[in-house]
This record gives structure tokens, C-alpha cells and sequence, in this order.
């Protein structure tokens, strides 16, 4: 057995008054050695619970954490050989870059000139080279992240456990330093499980992608089977989908009032549509052709990253927001339709 196994894991919470709340819900997960796993969910669903129980910060209610075949439930956090980085990753203020990057291997009693190689070639590994003097009060917000991450690295952890630790930079920077993280944990082979709640984020940086809801994980999978084959209503309505169209399953087509969205895998019972965040595409010009196109009225538009947004209302009544390219004029109606391959069919 390698990689990380988690069994029936509950962490509970006493709380303020009578009562406790159970954050962990019988869990069980296991992340392959080299892999990097998401847990992806919205506030308070209990990701951080999870990843501090298996980093052993938390003390689980029931159920088991083995690595490599190992059951460490009960080893203490120092023991377990795994690597730790948070939101804000703590720098030791009064230590140079290269000191912080150094502090495992210190603790580790690795040969000085085998660290100073280390650092060096970390520092490289997160875009860093040449800043091992620098004081860490002189960092932006990004390179220090990228010190954590690579101090995080420098042990050559087992198993890194990160917990939204790109969450305080700004949307651009976390978008580019979620590419080199993904880059920076294949190239190290790194085994990972990874706390976020943005999906653009896990989905960039994961190998599979593990979506959690109410204490429970609602779905495990590719980043590409969970985009287009999310399990259920709550798991398509987290990834963004939605409003969800009422829907008659005939043949292989759920038919809508937007027209048949193809159904990829049979669905017992009742079924809805989801749409998709760019599902629905504002027809202009000849475009036009009827059909299932629809003619509706339009609420609000607003032009962003490039493309407008029309938010209009459907026939059924439901808020729906239709995209035109680049800066289209919209009046107060707008023809929409529906592309049946960026929307999903998901249980009712
Ligand atoms: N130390 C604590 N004492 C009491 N309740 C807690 C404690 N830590 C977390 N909880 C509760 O456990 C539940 C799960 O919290 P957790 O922090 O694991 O969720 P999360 O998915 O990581 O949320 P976020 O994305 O907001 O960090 C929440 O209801 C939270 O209020």
C-alpha cells in the first residue's frame, strides 16, 4: 500500500453551547503516491478539518490516516514526515530568505553544503534564484508565498498538505503562481492533498479533484469527468452551473425548453439541465434562426474580461446569463441559445 488512506474519519467540534459539530463525516480517501489531490468545497464545508486531521493538528472522533501501509492516526504531527503550508505561510521574520528555506533541513541535520545546494536549487524551483540574501520584510505578498512553498518543499516532504495557500495573493498572481505550483509538484513529484475553494485553482493544480459538502466528499474525480459529469444538482451548482432547466429524458436527449441536451450517462429518475457558465450564447444578426433559439428579455448587461454578460430571464422564469463576444449592444430583448455540450444532466 503507498500514497495516503483515509478510513471512515470523523473530527468533531464541541460546541459554544450543548451539541457538537461533526466537520468530517465519515470520510474515506486515499491519494495515490505522486498525486496531487484537490479538496475543493465552499466555507465551512470541512476541508480544513480534513487536512489538519490527516496532518495530525487535529485529533480525529473516529477512523484512521495510513501512509505508504503505515496507520499514523495517532503519531504526532512532527512525526508524521509531512510538509505544512497555510494561507499565510509564516515567515520566520528575523531570517533571510535562504534561512527560512533552510530551516527543515537544519532541523533535519543535513551537512551545510548539501543545504546551501538545496536552498539554492529551490529558490530556482519557485522563481526565486538570487534572493536567498534578501530579508523577508522586503518580500511582495507572491515571493514570500513562494519562500513558504518552498521552504514547505525543502524537507522533500512525503506528502504536502497545503491549506488555501494562495488565497491571499490577488486574482492575478494566484492565477500564475497556481500554474507554477502545479509545475513546481510534478517536478518534484510531490504527493499532495490541496484546501481550496476555487475550482479554477484545484482544477489547474490537480490530478483529481475530491469536492466536499456538508462534512462529506460529494464526488472524487478528474478535473474533466467532474466538469462534465457532476454527480448530482449541489456538486454541478458549486462548479458553477445553473439555473437548472426542467428537463424529459426521450432517447438519449433530455429535451428543455432550450432544446435536447445529450445525456453522456444514464440517470435513474427524474433529471434537470444545468446550464453552463458560457451554456448560453446571445444570437445576433443572421444568426438567427428560430428553432430552439429563444426570445427573451433582458435584465442587466455588464461587459467583463473581454465579453459581455446579459443576464435575461427565461420563459420558466429562472435568471439565466447569456455571452456575447467583445462589446455587443443588447437591447431589451435578446435571442439565446443554448450549446447542449457546455450544459450538463444531473439528477432532479
Ligand atoms: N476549532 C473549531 N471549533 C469549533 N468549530 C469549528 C472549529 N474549526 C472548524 N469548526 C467548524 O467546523 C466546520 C468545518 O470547518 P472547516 O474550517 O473545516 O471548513 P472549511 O471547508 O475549511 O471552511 P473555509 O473554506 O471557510 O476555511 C464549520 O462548521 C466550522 O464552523
Amino acid at each position: 500500500m503507498t500514497g495516503l488512506s483515509v478510513r471512515d474519519l470523523v473530527v468533531r467540534y464541541e460546541g459554544p453551547g450543548r451539541g457538537w459539530t461533526t466537520a468530517v463525516d465519515r470520510v474515506d480517501l486515499d491519494v495515490a503516491d505522486g498525486e496531487v489531490l484537490a479538496l475543493l468545497g465552499p466555507s465551512g464545508s470541512g476541508k480544513s478539518s480534513l487536512l489538519r486531521a490527516v496532518a495530525g493538528l487535529e485529533p480525529p472522533a473516529a477512523g484512521s490516516v495510513t501512509w505508504s501501509g503505515r496507520d499514523v492516526t495517532s503519531v504526532p504531527v512532527h512525526r508524521r514526515g509531512f510538509g505544512l503550508m497555510f494561507q499565510d505561510g509564516q515567515l520566520f521574520p528575523h531570517r533571510s530568505v535562504a534561512g527560512n528555506v533552510a530551516y527543515g533541513l537544519v532541523m533535519a541535520e543535513v551537512p551545510r553544503a548539501e543545504r546551501g545546494r538545496r536552498v539554492e536549487l529551490l529558490l530556482e524551483t519557485v522563481g526565486l534564484a538570487g534572493y536567498g540574501s534578501r530579508a523577508v520584510s522586503t518580500l511582495s505578498g507572491g515571493q514570500a508565498q513562494r519562500v513558504a512553498l518552498a521552504r514547505a518543499l525543502a524537507p522533500a516532504p512525503q506528502l504536502l498538505l497545503l491549506d488555501e495557500p494562495l488565497s491571499a495573493l490577488d486574482r492575478g498572481l494566484r492565477e500564475h503562481l497556481t500554474g507554477e505550483l502545479h509545475d513546481v509538484l510534478r517536478s518534484t513529484g510531490t504527493t499532495a492533498l490541496y484546501v481550496t475553494h476555487d475550482h479554477d485553482e484545484a482544477f489547474t493544480v490537480a490530478d483529481r479533484v475530491a469536492v466536499m459538502v456538508d462534512g462529506r466528499l460529494a464526488q472524487v474525480d478528474s478535473p474533466g469527468r467532474l466538469w462534465h459529469a457532476p454527480v448530482s444538482r449541489e456538486v454541478a451548482a458549486f462548479l458553477g452551473y445553473g439555473p437548472f432547466l426542467a428537463a424529459e429524458v426521450r432517447g438519449d436527449a433530455a429535451h428543455t425548453l432550450l432544446g435536447p441536451v445529450p445525456v453522456r450517462e444514464p440517470i435513474a429518475g427524474p433529471v434537470v439541465v444545468g446550464v453552463g457558465p458560457s451554456a448560453l450564447q446571445v444570437v445576433t444578426g443572421e444568426g438567427w434562426t428560430g428553432g430552439d433559439d429563444l426570445d427573451v428579455p433582458v435584465v442587466a448587461t455588464r461587459f467583463v474580461r473581454g465579453r459581455t454578460e446579459v443576464d435575461v430571464t427565461l420563459p420558466d422564469g429562472s435568471a439565466a446569463t447569456a455571452v456575447a463576444p467583445g462589446a455587443t449592444a443588447v437591447a431589451d430583448r435578446a435571442q439565446v441559445r443554448l450549446d447542449p455540450d457546455a450544459a450538463v444532466v444531473v439528477p432532479a
